[in-house]
């Protein structure tokens, strides 16, 4: 469990976090979204006592990271995975941090294995290449097998085998009872890994809920249908606040009316539907339009994607 408490932190007159609170619970994998330079490193870094915050506080089981006795065992980071001495191999790398924390040799030869390791275990970490190291930085975080496990951009680099293993383990260290808190930019991913999100933009909270309750809240589900009479359909179903569109698919979208309203609707009239279904956002429409003012990095030229109107 990590809570923070009007945590802030800011640099010189930079607010890069700008008092949050939130809770990040056992048993379910929460991810941590928003635009580059939201403050999602800086908060990692502070429940990790590699910063100190200005003001607030962050906890870890109860406690700020730095007064556990064992913190590798109880959380588990990877925050930057290029960290790991080059000239040494990966096997020597885990163990020199084993043996600073008590833990043995079998654990390391465990964790080298979990993390797809075995054939490069002897070879340098210098040579490693960006999904490897990312490996032995997952790898490293689950040494003292901890209950909480923190985890900056574990994908960046992994090849798609790469991106499911670690969304295997995820999902199975939440299984386990275990807290695990993963930011990520790519939000199909995130949508496949995560129970809950918590969002933030420039140091402030968006949205901290389950991922489908911040996408029905960002997002509008509209309704698709498919007809031979579209225009009796249309005209069955006008009210004020419905809104209909011909998509180029030949199929009509409805918003302000639910699958079943149309359905019943149709029926009602006597007309016959080929094809009713609801279709809800996307995690990546909901990001967008929860960090839409506040972004700070932005390209000058956003196309539109969508459906042809
Ligand atoms: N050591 C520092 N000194 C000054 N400003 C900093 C420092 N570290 C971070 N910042 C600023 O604080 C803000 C938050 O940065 P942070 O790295 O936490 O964002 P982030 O959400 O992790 O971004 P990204 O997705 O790009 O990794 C940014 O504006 C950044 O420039």
């Amino acid at each position: 469990m990590i809570t923070a408490e009007a945590l802030v932190k800011r640099y010189g007159t930079k607010v890069a976090v700008d008092s949050i609170d939130f809770s990040v619970r056992p048993g379910q994998v929460t991810g941590f979204l928003g635009p580059n330079g939201a403050g999602k490193s800086t908060t990692m870094r502070m429940i990790v006592g590699l910063d100190r915050p200005t003001a607030g506080r962050v906890e870890v089981n109860g406690r700020p990271y730095r007064e556990h006795r064992a913190p590798l065992r109880e959380v588990g980071v990877l925050l930057d995975a290029k960290a790991a001495h080059a000239g040494r191999s990966a096997y020597k790398h885990l163990l020199s941090i084993a043996a600073t924390h008590g833990i043995g040799a079998k654990r390391v030869r465990e964790v080298i294995g979990l993390a797809g390791l075995d054939s490069v275990a002897g070879k340098r970490v210098g040579g490693f290449s960006l999904g490897m190291g990312q490996r032995l930085g997952i790898a490293t975080a689950l040494l003292g097998d901890p209950a909480t496990i923190i985890l900056d951009e574990p994908v960046n680099g992994l090849d798609p085998e790469g991106v499911r293993w670690v969304r295997t383990l995820m999902r199975s260290l939440a299984a386990e009872g275990r807290t695990v808190l993963l930011s990520s930019h790519l939000m199909s991913e995130m949508a496949q890994t995560a129970d809950r999100l918590i969002v933030i933009g420039r140091g402030r909270i968006l949205a901290d809920d389950a991922i489908g309750d911040v996408i029905s809240g960002a997002t509008r589900s509209t309704t698709r249908v498919r007809t031979r009479e579209t225009e009796r359909l249309m005209a069955t179903i006008a009210a004020p606040g419905v809104v209909v569109s011909l998509l180029a698919d030949g199929a009509i979208e409805i918003t302000g009316l639910t699958a079943e309203q149309v359905a019943v609707a149709a029926s009602a009239a006597g007309i016959v539907l080929h094809e009713v279904a609801s279709v809800s956002g996307s995690l990546e429409e909901a990001y967008i339009a929860l960090t839409a003012g506040e972004v700070e990095y932005r390209s000058s030229n956003i196309v539109q994607e969508g459906a042809v109107r």
